[in-house]
């Protein structure tokens, strides 16, 4: 066993809230384990922060029309109270745009550079002559070269997870004039990971128990072959490239954001007193260093990262890097631009972070894509910790104060049933520990949750109620058990549920911290008294989610709104010009088809001083039977013109909706009236 542990957590983009994607992919996996690790008193830290740099940044500036900083500073805020308000207890939340992360990089950089690692080419690459600037990541969208998925970004497909460079999209479009773009010759440095081919799969050969999903998406890379990757950019926002002759060029994001997990490790060491103490975990062999992430940042992690730290040579490499796959919800892909998600600040204005904590855990991906829906969320919450978990506390402590006077009865001559069920204590106890120490996360909770289960089914079988009336030594015993089952749960479910079991500690007078290898065995002394507990989970009503599912609805119509394109408005007329118009009030009395004419109808209009023949493109809107007795608004001085052969004596007015569907525009005037 390793002296040490360093966990990261995936440095979150400052572009936007935190939602149940990341968490399920990343931070509450990572809380998980950590929490359990600090019960058997492992020395381990967990470090994550803002990544405020890369193009997702600058995109959702220009989008408000703000400077980048202002987007960063709101987002780092906000998400890491979110973290803190979830439970999620890092060590140091750091930010890419601090002193530390800069000189960190840059020394990274530069260390890199002086060592000759890096290979300088110039080449062609996507350009937008209209916007003036070179197009790299995520400012290029096209068509997936190996999957086929048309919204792939510049530096990667999010659907085969396949990293890319913008010139290898098929029919690529900028993202901030939508043209495509032309190309022209520009300067950078690639980290040749040909080169490190080699060490990597003898690094991957020496690593254990890897998720199958992550060391396969690895292998299936390795096999194709690693490409050169440029680590510098074209951009204004970033980290400057440390060389005269990079003006103007930042380091790419993903070479400096996993090093922000270096430079806020510094960062918590000189707030920790003792400057120098990131070494130990960043440099001491005897580290375990494991990132968790979602399946979007697999190759950054096992292939780009390890490579950059290989290079330099003082670092550690990943012991493990147990990513997950992804999050959906209500069975579509979340995605922050359409507003199809729920934001962890949303979800904790209305419950509890525990009840989030334990759906969240059962559902993690962690071998495929899984999904949240809001009435499985109240199903677990109501059929699982509040009937399971809650009751069987609950109904533990209320018969001891209604029988026992509120203390914990004394174990005499117990049976087997009674032992064995004690014993099952220590066995729950390694399975969960089993499960979390191969990042089974789901097993984990389940595991723990059978406890609760096991105790319900016991106290049922046993029943107290019964033996109470003429068996006091029974029920005593029973009791005894319960209780000591209740005091492991307390500490069982601390990861999981950590404000709850904190207040179920306190009602059976646990005081300072908890240790895994105090969960067994006699956790309570008989006698002691215990206090009269609250119920643990009041359970989710249907309105409740009702509404969920109504606010999820309406914001993503508001964006729907918001993103909505109108037609530009045309060019200024003079009062004059449009007066020219003559449009009149009418009223369709026959319409037929046209021959050979698909989209057009012919139609007579009633304009009150006569009957016109109109020919109107409306064929694929309207069937002719339908528009009898249609009022409408004819251009009534529009010159004659043959349509299909047939001569059309004026204009239909219709408005178009965004999907091109028409819709006539009405009056109730009388036929022949004057519109202006
Ligand atoms: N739906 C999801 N399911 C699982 N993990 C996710 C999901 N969305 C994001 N993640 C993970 O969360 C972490 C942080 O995400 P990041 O800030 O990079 O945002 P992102 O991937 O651009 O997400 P979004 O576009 O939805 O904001 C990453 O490790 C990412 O893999
Ligand atoms: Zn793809």
């Amino acid at each position: 066993m390793s002296k040490r542990t360093l966990v990261t957590s995936a440095l979150p983009y400052a572009n936007g809230p935190i939602h149940l994607g990341h968490l399920a992919g990343a931070y509450l996996p990572s809380d998980l384990y950590v929490r359990y690790k600090r019960m058997t008193e492992e020395d381990i830290i967990h470090i994550c922060g803002s990544d405020e740099h890369g193009v997702p940044i600058t995109i959702a500036a220009e989008k408000e029309g703000v400077d980048p900083q202002d987007i960063v500073d709101r987002f780092h805020t906000r998400n890491k109270q979110a973290f803190k308000d979830f439970g999620i207890n890092f060590d140091y939340y750091g930010r890419t745009s601090s002193t530390v992360h800069h000189q960190t990089s840059q020394e990274f950089f530069t260390k890199l550079y002086e060592d000759g690692v890096f290979v300088q080419k110039t080449e062609e690459q996507l350009y937008d002559p209209k916007a003036e600037m070179f197009l790299p990541d995520r400012y290029v969208k096209g068509t997936c070269p190996n999957c086929g998925y048309e919204e792939a970004y510049g530096d990667q497909c999010e659907n085969c997870g396949t990293s890319l460079s913008p010139t290898e999209l098929i029919d690529p479009k900028s993202a901030i004039t939508g043209d495509t773009p032309e190309t022209r010759k520009t300067k950078h440095w690639y980290l040749p990971l040909g080169d490190f081919q080699q060490k990597l799969e003898d690094w991957l050969d020496t690593r254990e128990n890897w998720k199958p999903n992550v060391a396969g998406q690895v292998k299936s890379w390795l096999n194709d072959g690693l490409a050169d990757r440029a680590v510098t950019r074209d951009l204004t926002w970033g980290v400057p490239v440390p060389l005269e002759e990079a003006d103007g060029k930042v380091l790419y994001v993903w070479f400096d954001a996993p090093i922000g997990y270096i430079s806020a490790t510094k960062e918590w060491a000189q707030q920790e007193g003792d400057p120098d103490l990131w070494k130990t975990y960043w440099q001491d062999e005897e580290t375990d260093l494991i990132h968790f992430i979602g399946k979007d940042n697999i190759v950054f992690h096992c292939i780009m990262f390890p490579a950059t730290l290989m290079a330099h040579g003082d670092y550690v490499l990943p012991k493990n890097v147990p990513a997950n796959e992804f999050l959906n919800l209500e069975s579509k892909k979340l995605s922050t631009s359409r507003g199809w998600a729920v934001w962890l600040e949303d979800y904790l204005e209305d419950f509890e972070p525990d009840l989030l904590r334990y759906v969240l855990g059962t559902i993690l991906p962690e071998t495929k894509d899984s999904d949240f829906s809001w009435e499985n969320f109240q199903n677990k919450v109501n059929s699982e910790l509040a009937d399971i978990l809650g009751n069987f506390v609950f109904r533990t402590t209320s018969f001891t104060h209604k029988y026992f006077d509120g203390k914990v009865p004394s174990l005499t001559n117990p049976t087997e049933k009674d032992q064995q069920t004690l014993a099952q204590i220590e066995q729950q106890k390694e399975k969960v520990a089993e499960a979390y120490e191969h990042f089974k996360l789901r097993e984990a909770i389940t595991e723990t949750m059978n406890l609760a289960r096991i105790g319900n089914k016991y106290f049922t079988e046993m029943e107290p109620w019964q033996s109470r009336k003429n068996d006091m030594e029974t029920c005593g015993n029973t009791l005894h058990v319960c209780l000591q089952i209740t005091a492991a749960l307390s500490h069982l479910f601390d990861p999981i549920l950590p404000e709850n079991m904190a207040q179920l500690r306190k009602e059976l007078s646990f005081t300072g911290s908890i240790r895994w290898k105090d969960i067994g065995g006699s956790m309570l002394d008989s006698g002691q008294p215990i206090q009269k507990g609250e119920i643990l989970f009041t359970k989710i009503e249907d309105e409740q989610v009702e509404e969920q599912l109504e606010k999820l609805k309406e914001r993503t119509q508001q964006q729907e709104e918001m993103d909505k394109q109108y037609e530009p408005i045309k060019d200024n007329i003079e009062f004059g010009d449009f007066m020219k118009i003559d449009i009149r009030a009418g009223k369709i009395t026959e319409a037929s088809a046209i021959e050979k004419a698909d989209k057009l109808l012919k139609l007579t209009v009633d304009v009150g001083f006569e009957k016109r023949t109109i020919v109107s493109g409306i064929a694929n809107d309207f069937s002719p039977d339908e528009l009898i007795d249609q009022s409408v608004c004819v251009v009534v001085n529009l010159a004659p013109k043959a349509l299909m052969g047939v001569e059309s004596n004026g204009m239909i007015l219709m408005s178009e909706e965004d999907d091109g569907s028409l819709k006539f525009v009405e009056t109730d005037a009388e036929p022949g009236s004057m519109v202006s």
